[in-house]
C-alpha cells in the first residue's frame, strides 16, 4: 500500500484531476489484471492502446488512472494525472512504490546487440565468488542472490524490474547486474532507475522490425547512455565502430576497452584453444574457460566493470579464470564415436559468423562441420537470409530449420532463409521443418571428430509454434541421439 501522491514524487505531471490522498493498493498497465485500489497506467503499445481499457479498468476497482490523454467522461471517485510519457511515468512511480531500490544497491546495466547475458552472468558469478551478496536479471534467469527467479523478457516491465529489484534489497543484495535490451529501453523500461554504470558491447545487425532502421538501433542502445548520472560509469568496446557514439551525449565517466584500439583497458590473444583463451589482460597473462575471440572482449568487459567497481585486480582476475559462461553458450558435448556437438545462442548474423569462425579456427580442418540453424517468427525478417548465407559460407553441411515460429508459416521463414542461399551453396543445404528431425539427421550425417553447430536456441527449454510453447531442448535432444552413436 501507499499513498498517490508520495509515489507520483519525482513525475512530470500536466494536469491532476481529483486527490492523490489516496491509497494505492497495485501498479498494473494491464486492464486484464487490475483490482480493487489498483493506479492504473495506460500505455500507448505495439498492438493496443492502454487508453482504450481505462473506462473498464475504473469499473473494475481502479482508484486512479495515469493517462496521456484525459478521458471523455470523467469516473466519480477516480484520480486521473496527465503526463507527456505514461510508460516513463510508470517507471518513476513503480521506482517509488517499490522504496527507490536501485539507489540502495550498485545496478549495473549491459547493453549491446550479442554478450549481454554473457558480461552479466560472468559479473553475476564473479561478485558472488568475491563475497558479495548479487543479483542478476537476465535472459536465460534471474537471481536473488541464489534464488532462482524465472525471466519472462531479456529486461522486464517497470513494475517487475523494481519489485524484483527490492526484492535483492531486501535479501542484502550490494551489487545487480541486468541487461538492457534495446526494446527496455525505447519503451522506457528502465526509466527512474539509478545506475552505478553502463557497458556497451557491441552493435550489429538485429531487431529491425522493431526499431526499422539501423539509426533507431543505436540511438536506442545511446538513450541508455545519455540518462547516465555524472556519478556513473560508462564503459564501451571501441573497437565497435558504433562504440564511442555511445559515449557522445552521457554525463557518466567515460571508459574504454580494446583488444586493438587505444583503450582503458587491454587485452590480448594469446591463444585461442577448444579448450579455452589464454589473454594477456593488462599485461597480466591469464588462461580462461571461455573459447572464442568474441569471448576475449566479455571478459575484458567483465574486468574493466569489476576494477571500475573497485575491486582488486589480482583477485578478480584469479577468480575470473576459473568461471564458466552462461547456460547454452557455446555448450559442448562430445558422443562415444567422437562426434562434437556445440550448442549457442548465436541467433544474429554476426554471432553466428563469430561462433562458426572460432570453431573453424579452433578445428584441426580435416573435419566437416555441421550447422543446424533456423530464425525466429516475428522478429527481424532482414536477418533470415543473412544468417542462411553465413551458415553456409563457414560450414561444409546446413540444415535449415525452426527456431520459435511464433504467428508465422514456419515453411515461410525459412523460405526467407533460403533466399540467402547461393547457387554454389544449394548442395550443402538441407531443410527440415521438425527441429528434432534436423538435429536427428545432423546426427546421422557426422562422421567421428566432425563437429555439429545446433544454433539459435542456446538455453531455451521450449519451441514456439502458433502462440503454443511445448517442451523442447537442444542439448537434451543432442545427447539423447549421440548416446546412440555408438
Ligand atoms: C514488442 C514488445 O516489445 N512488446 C512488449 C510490449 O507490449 P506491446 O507494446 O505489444 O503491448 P500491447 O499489446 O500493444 O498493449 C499496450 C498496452 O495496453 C495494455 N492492454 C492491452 C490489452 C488489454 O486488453 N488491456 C490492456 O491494458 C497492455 O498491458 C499494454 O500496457 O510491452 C509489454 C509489457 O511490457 C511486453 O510484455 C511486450 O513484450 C513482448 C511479449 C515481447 O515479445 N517482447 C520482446 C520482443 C522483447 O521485449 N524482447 C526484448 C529483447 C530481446 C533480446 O534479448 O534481444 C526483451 O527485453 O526481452
Ligand atoms: N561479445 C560478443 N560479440 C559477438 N558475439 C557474441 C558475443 N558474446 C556472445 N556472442 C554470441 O552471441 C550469442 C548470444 O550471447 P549472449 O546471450 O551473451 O548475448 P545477449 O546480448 O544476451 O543476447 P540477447 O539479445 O538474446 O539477450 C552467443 O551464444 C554467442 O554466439
Ligand atoms: N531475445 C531474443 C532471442 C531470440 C532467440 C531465438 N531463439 C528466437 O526465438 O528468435 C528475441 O526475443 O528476439
Ligand atoms: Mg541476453
Amino acid at each position: 500500500m501507499a499513498v498517490l501522491k508520495d509515489i507520483l514524487y519525482g513525475v512530470a505531471i500536466e494536469q491532476v484531476v481529483g486527490s492523490t490522498e489516496i491509497e494505492i493498493s497495485q501498479l498494473q498497465f494491464d486492464s486484464r489484471k487490475v483490482s480493487e485500489g489498483t493506479l492504473f497506467v495506460a500505455i500507448k503499445g505495439t498492438r493496443s492502446d492502454g487508453h482504450d481499457f481505462v473506462k473498464d479498468v475504473t469499473e473494475n476497482g481502479a482508484k486512479a488512472a495515469i493517462v496521456e490523454t484525459l478521458p471523455e467522461v470523467i469516473a466519480e471517485g477516480v484520480t486521473y494525472i496527465k503526463v507527456a510519457n505514461s510508460a516513463t511515468a510508470l517507471g518513476v512511480v513503480a521506482s517509488n512504490f517499490y522504496h527507490n531500490p536501485s539507489s540502495k544497491l550498485k545496478l549495473v546495466g549491459v547493453t549491446g546487440t550479442n554478450g549481454k547475458t554473457t558480461v552479466c552472468t560472468l559479473l553475476y558469478k564473479l561478485f558472488k565468488k568475491l563475497g558479495y551478496n548479487v543479483g542478476l536479471v537476465s535472459t536465460v534467469e534471474n537471481y536473488i542472490n541464489d534464488l532462482v527467479v524465472p525471466a519472462t523478457h531479456t529486461t522486464p516491465d517497470q513494475i517487475a524490474l523494481n519489485q524484483l529489484l527490492n526484492r535483492m534489497v531486501d535479501a542484502g543484495c550490494e551489487y545487480c547486474f541486468m541487461e538492457v535490451s534495446s526494446h527496455s529501453v525505447v519503451q522506457h523500461r528502465i526509466d527512474g532507475l539509478e545506475f552505478a554504470g553502463g557497458v556497451f558491447t557491441n552493435i550489429t545487425h538485429d531487431h529491425l522490425d522493431f526499431h526499422k532502421t539501423f539509426d533507431n538501433y543505436i540511438k536506442a542502445k545511446k538513450g541508455f547512455f545519455d540518462n547516465l548520472t555524472s556519478k556513473a560509469f560508462a564503459l564501451t568496446n571501441v573497437d565497435d565502430r558504433n562504440g564511442n557514439v555511445m559515449l557522445q551525449n552521457t554525463r557518466a565517466h567515460k571508459k574504454t576497452y580494446a583488444l586493438n584500439a587505444v583503450a582503458d583497458f587491454k587485452a590480448k590473444i594469446i591463444e585461442n584453444l577448444f579448450s579455452g583463451l589464454h589473454l594477456d589482460i593488462d599485461g597480466m597473462e591469464v588462461y580462461f574457460r571461455l573459447v572464442g575471440s568474441f569471448n576475449a572482449y566479455n571478459l575484458l568487459a567483465v574486468y574493466g566493470t569489476a576494477l571500475l567497481l573497485e575491486q582488486d585486480r589480482t583477485k578478480v582476475l584469479t577468480v575470473l579464470s576459473m568461471l564458466t559462461g552462461a547456460e547454452g553458450r557455446f555448450d559442448y558435448i562430445i558422443a562415444p564415436n567422437k562426434v562434437i556437438g556445440i550448442v549457442d545462442y548465436a541467433h544474429t548474423p554476426d554471432a553466428l559468423r563469430n561462433i562458426l569462425s572460432t570453431i573453424e579456427n579452433i578445428s584441426s580442418g580435416t573435419e566437416s562441420i555441421i550447422t543446424v540453424v533456423g530464425c525466429g517468427g516475428d522478429r527481424d525478417r532482414e536477418k533470415r537470409p543473412i544468417m542462411a548465407q553465413t551458415a553456409c559460407d563457414w560450414s561444409h553441411k546446413v540444415i535449415l530449420t525452426s527456431d520459435n515460429p511464433r504467428t508465422e508459416k514456419p515453411e515461410d521463414i525459412l523460405n526467407d532463409m533460403l533466399a540467402g542461399v547461393s547457387a554454389v551453396n544449394q548442395k550443402k543445404v538441407l531443410t527440415i521443418l521438425d527441429r528434432r528431425e534436423a538435429i536427428k539427421a545432423a546426427c546421422h550425417l557426422a562422421k567421428p571428430g566432425d563437429i555439429i553447430l545446433l544454433a539459435g536456441k542456446g538455453h531455451e527449454k521450449y519451441q514456439e509454434i502458433n502462440g503454443v510453447r511445448t517442451d523442447f531442448d537442444d542439448k537434451q535432444i543432442l545427447t539423447e541421439q549421440f548416446n546412440l552413436l555408438a
